[in-house]
Formats: structure tokens, C-alpha cells, sequence
């Protein structure tokens, strides 16, 4: 792990019964977990599971259109439903965004250093002098020398916009980063360079992360602790060594089971199936009861179909699975066939 601080289990955010809905339809569905202080929590799932809504909740900036209820609570101050002065007041400062599009953050019309100028000027009162200072410096610490401050976003190359995006997150010290998928479209060189960087800046700072991302191995690499979400709500939860070496989620062994390198196959006779058959569902169409009932091997005919499954705690690990006590011993191989 690349993170050089160690995390505590003082809880920075506390997010409970989250919920997101568009119209009559709920898109996130009961969310609760904790962040803690200096930690990078990792929030993995399929597309559609939420987790794009739920990190935008965390910032308090849900889409357009969007009913959020439940809690999301940063120390003293709860998110949802706080006035907009009160979350952008927070913005910058105590979180922080490192978003999936560098060009989406970084206007194309002005130098780069001049816009993380402009953010420091944003929230410290200080000289024009001062903020430019302080963002060639920010840049420096990112890897970006000072020569390349004048230059334009699109005279960069996606890693160092993305760097400068890293730069500008942590200008003013956040407690608590959000990065959504934050290597997409990058080629796998840069994803790594940027994701270390990433974790190395928030942990030199004491920061926590939160890391949006469909690729489990680099949750293995940089997350202290994950949240598994299907369908609007978790399935699981727990420290990453201890969920990779055994899931209690059906459906986390099976996004387990389709990485060769998280999840090696100890039998013989088996052959790696390459993900999950089927699709998650969409939010206008669950089905009743556990909503991966339809995809999951371990389900029965009765209460998994029936019965959503609440999460339970137990040793630090959460999982809601009506049938978690019945897993095999390897259960990833549930989700692979015999040859
Ligand atoms: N603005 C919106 N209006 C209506 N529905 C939305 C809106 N944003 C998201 N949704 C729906 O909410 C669900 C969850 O979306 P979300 O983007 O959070 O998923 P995700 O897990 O981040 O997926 P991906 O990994 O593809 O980004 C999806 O079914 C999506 O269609």
C-alpha cells in the first residue's frame, strides 16, 4: 500500500440510510458507512450501482433533479439538506474533488498555474504574488516543473493534467478527497503514476480519500478499506486484505472471481468465467427480495426472492446476504465452471 500515514478509526464522514432518488425512482437505496481519518476507502461496483451518486452526495453537490435524504455528516456538519452557502463553504477546503475529466476542471483558457492561483485566491486572502507562488510550488509538488506553469491545459498530456487537477484538490489542505474513477481513458502507465501520486499526496497530508473505481486491482494496491455496492446498496464492507481473502458477499466473490490476480483459482477443473453473467438491474425494474437474487449462485427460492437482506456487522466486516454463512471456503469458484 502506498499510503505512508497510517489510518486511524476516527470517524471523519458518517454517511446513514443515504438515499437518491429521481422522481419515484430511488438510484441509491439505504446507504451507510463510515470514512475514516486518513484512510482511503474504496467504493467498487458494477455501472448503474450508485457509486458516481453517492461520492457526488459526499461533496453535498447531488445532481440537478436529484431528492437526497438520510445523512451525510463531515464532523459537525451534515450535508444533506444544508443551504448551499454551508457546503460551498466547505468546497476546496475540507473536501475536495478530483474528478473523472481533468479538461472538465480545468478551464481551456487560461494558464494552468493562473487557475490554481485563482483557487488559492479563492479561499486565502493573499497577494496575487502569493497565490501564484504558492500554485508553482502546489505544481512542483506534483511533479509539473515551474517552466511548465505558463502553459495551457491542452499543452499538457492527460497524466499531468490530471496531476495539476491533484494539485489544485489539495491546495488548501481537504480533510477528505473524493476521486471518482479518476484514470479513466488513461493508458495503464499514467493510471498507476496517477493513482500513486494520489495516495501519496492525500496521506502526506492526513487526508482521507475516497476512491470511485471499477478496477479491483487497484483497490488491492491503494485502499485501506472497501464498499461493495449492487444496485443502490451495499453488499459489503470491510478492510480490502480481508475482503479479497475472503468475501462474504456472493456477488463481491464474484467480481472477485473475474480478476485473475485478486482472486487465484486454487482448484483444478476450473475454468475463469470472465465476469458475472447477467446484468445488475436497473433502478426502475429491481426485482423483489435481495436484487443480485437472479444472478447469484447461492440463491434459494424463498427468502433471497423475497426478502431484501438488511447488513449486518460482525469483527468489522458488513455484508448483506441473507446466505453469507454458507459460502464455501473459496467462494469465488461458485461463479467459475468445470472443464
Ligand atoms: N441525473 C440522473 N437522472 C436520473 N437517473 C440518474 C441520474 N444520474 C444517475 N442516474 C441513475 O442512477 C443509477 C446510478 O448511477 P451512477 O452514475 O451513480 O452509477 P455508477 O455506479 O457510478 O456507474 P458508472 O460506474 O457507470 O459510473 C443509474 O441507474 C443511473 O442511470
Amino acid at each position: 500500500m502506498s499510503t505512508p500515514s497510517t489510518p486511524s478509526t476516527e470517524v471523519l464522514l458518517s454517511v446513514r440510510d443515504l438515499r437518491i432518488s429521481f422522481g419515484a425512482v430511488e438510484a441509491v437505496r439505504g446507504l451507510s458507512f463510515d470514512v475514516h481519518e486518513g484512510e482511503v476507502l474504496a467504493v467498487v461496483g458494477e455501472s448503474g450501482a450508485g457509486k458516481s451518486l453517492t461520492a457526488r452526495a459526499l461533496l453535498g453537490m447531488p445532481p440537478r433533479g436529484a431528492t437526497v435524504t438520510g445523512s451525510v455528516r463531515l464532523g459537525a456538519d451534515e450535508l444533506v439538506d444544508a443551504p448551499r452557502s454551508v457546503r460551498s463553504a466547505l468546497w476546496g477546503r475540507r473536501v475536495a474533488l478530483v474528478p473523472q475529466d481533468a479538461l472538465s476542471a480545468l478551464s481551456p483558457v487560461h494558464q494552468v498555474a493562473d487557475q490554481l492561483a485563482a483557487a488559492v485566491r479563492s479561499v486565502d486572502r493573499v497577494s496575487r504574488k502569493e497565490a501564484r507562488a504558492r500554485a508553482v510550488a502546489a505544481l512542483e509538488e506534483v511533479g509539473i516543473a515551474a517552466d511548465k506553469a505558463r502553459a495551457y491545459p491542452h499543452e499538457f498530456s492527460g497524466g499531468m493534467r490530471q496531476r495539476a487537477v491533484i494539485a489544485m484538490a489539495m491546495l488548501h489542505q481537504p480533510d477528505l478527497v473524493i476521486a471518482d474513477e479518476p484514470t479513466t481513458a488513461q493508458d495503464p502507465e499514467t493510471q498507476k503514476q496517477v493513482l500513486d501520486l494520489l495516495a501519496t499526496r492525500t496521506g502526506a497530508a492526513g487526508a482521507s480519500l475516497v476512491l470511485v473505481t471499477h478496477d479491483l486491482a487497484t483497490v488491492r494496491e491503494h485502499a485501506d478499506r472497501m464498499v461493495v455496492m449492487y444496485a443502490g446498496r451495499l453488499v459489503e464492507a470491510g478492510p480490502v486484505g480481508e475482503v479479497f481473502a475472503r468475501p462474504r458477499a456472493p456477488y463481491t466473490a464474484g467480481l472477485l472471481a473475474s480478476v485473475p490476480e485478486a482472486h487465484p483459482v486454487r482448484s483444478t477443473g476450473l475454468r475463469r468465467l470472465p465476469a458475472i453473467a447477467g446484468a445488475p438491474p436497473v433502478p426502475t425494474d429491481l426485482p423483489p427480495g435481495c436484487a443480485f437474487a437472479p444472478r447469484c449462485p447461492l440463491t434459494d427460492a424463498t427468502r433471497c426472492r423475497t426478502e431484501q437482506p438488511e447488513p449486518e456487522t460482525h469483527d468489522g466486516r458488513t455484508v448483506a446476504c441473507h446466505r453469507w454463512r454458507e459460502l464455501p471456503d473459496n467462494p469465488a469458484e461458485l461463479f467459475l465452471e468445470t472443464v
